[in-house]
């Protein structure tokens, strides 16, 4: 049976957005200075300039977004729910990050009361960022995973989260065994993946932390529930690497951990990858899985430049994460001025325009994810979006007002928008926030 249909609403705004990759098709940016979004049911049915959707739909109620940005809703493809509150923790390389910031907040995550606060807070900084999707990593305990699927039903996000699951080197109330991991990996899948807007990843830390038998079980896990996603991390830091290659003395390399167990494919978002050797890269490339690029964090924590160049020629994939709390934040819009300023500064770097910036944050995540429905707007895909509109007398209020371009616009918004100028954000039509 379907539900009855809810009138439509013409959203009326200068709105940006990039149906192809701007580093395959250079005019993949479509600015449209006064545009039109049809919306009905929380899909789009007509997109284009104002006028002409107007014209087609003379009875549709019009919102007039004008004066700010509207652009399709964040994808974060690499943020870890149990961190929201360790933000900041500067000055550590990754492994001591790790010791003194993360995992000791992340043993709390065993109290349910705890693990609720943290995912109200973990998911009222994603919407309140504009951030619509994400790849989420998530609690190492079931209760608290639970516990985000249920804040995020409640809340609307599409949210692709599971278990994460280790067996050394961490500290002992984070491991488990292969068998427990199976067991609530699969009953976690039967109750969320697929479930309204929620999927389901399967998630090993790291092959540092992650014996043969629990990436087996993750194996396990993946040929059993076909569509599940794979997440983890890989190459971020020279320690890290070199314990991984000790600790697995018959890999040819980090990615081999992964791809020895049947863990690398179209369907697994790998995060960081800042020291890749060539084989990696082309072994990604051909099983078509996603580097999830995390600049503030590489940063913060001193990790090095992701080779963006070298990814681009080994034809690998890249999306944008936010790498909370390794990282400094939520914002997809700060995320892209950093990725811009570390490409600037590395020899042999991309330069990245705003169209770049935009797909990182957008499409190029909806491609990760492989969810079709979102990512740009054309009719069809689901009302996901984000409306800037920079308070009166703020600095990017005066350059909107101004701007000789949408497409300048843009790129002050990624130079200094922020959360603050954050107005409204719908998920499947749906506002979530303000409104
Ligand atoms: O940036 C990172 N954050 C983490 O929490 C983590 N765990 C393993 N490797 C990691 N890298
Ligand atoms: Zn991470």
């Amino acid at each position: 049976m379907t539900s009855p249909s809810t009138a439509p609403t013409l959203y009326r705004a200068t709105y940006l957005h990039t149906p192809r990759s701007p580093f395959t098709h250079p005019d993949a940016l479509d600015a449209q200075s006064d545009g039109g979004l049809l919306v009905q049911d929380g899909v789009i049915r007509a997109a284009g300039p104002f006028a002409d959707i107007r014209a087609a739909h003379p009875d549709a109620p019009v919102t007039d977004l004008r004066g700010g940005l509207l652009l399709p809703g964040f994808i974060d493809t690499h943020v870890h729910y149990p961190q929201v509150r360790v933000i900041g923790g500067l000055g550590l390389p990754l492994l001591d990050w790790l010791d003194q910031c993360a995992l000791p907040e992340e043993a709390r995550m065993a109290d349910l009361a705890y693990a609720r606060g943290v995912a109200r807070d973990f998911i009222g900084g994603l919407i309140g960022a504009g951030t619509t999707t994400a790849l989420v990593f998530g609690s190492h305990f079931a209760g608290a995973v639970d516990a985000f699927f249920e804040e995020a039903t409640r809340t609307g996000l599409r949210a692709v989260t599971g278990l994460v699951v280790s067996d050394r080197l961490l500290r002992d109330e984070l491991h488990t065994t292969p068998q427990r991991a199976y067991d609530e990996g699969r009953a976690l899948i039967e109750r969320w993946h697929g479930a309204g807007r929620t999927l389901y990843a399967v998630t090993p830390r790291f092959s540092l932390s992650a014996s043969e038998g629990i990436l087996d079980a993750c194996a396990a896990l993946m040929r059993d529930f076909p569509g599940v996603r794979f997440t983890s991390h890989i190459n971020e830091n020279t320690r890290e690497i070199q314990t991984v290659r000790d600790l697995f003395p018959r890999a040819r390399d980090y990615l081999d951990t992964y791809e020895r167990a049947g863990l690398v494919g179209r369907h697994s978002v790998l995060a960081h990858n800042v020291h890749p050797t060539d084989r990696e890269l082309g072994v990604m490339a051909a099983h078509r899985c996603t580097a999830a690029h995390c600049p503030c964090s590489n940063s913060a924590l001193g990790s090095g430049f992701f080779p963006l160049r070298r990814h681009l020629d080994a034809g690998v994939h890249v999306s944008l994460g936010s790498d909370v709390g390794g990282g400094t934040g939520f914002s997809l819009l700060k995320e892209g001025l950093q990725a811009h300023f570390m490409q600037n500064l590395m020899p042999g770097g991309v330069p990245l325009s705003p169209a770049h910036l935009l797909y990182l944050a957008t499409l190029a995540g909806a491609e990760a994810l492989d969810l079709p429905h979102t990512g740009f707007f054309e009719p069809g895909r689901a009302f996901d979006a984000v409306h800037l509109r920079p308070a009166p007398g703020t600095p990017l209020d005066a350059v909107f007002r101004h701007a000789a371009s949408p497409e300048r616009a843009l790129a002050a918004a990624f130079a200094t928008g922020t959360p603050a100028d954050v107005a409204r954000v719908w998920i499947g039509g749906d506002t979530v926030l303000g409104g």
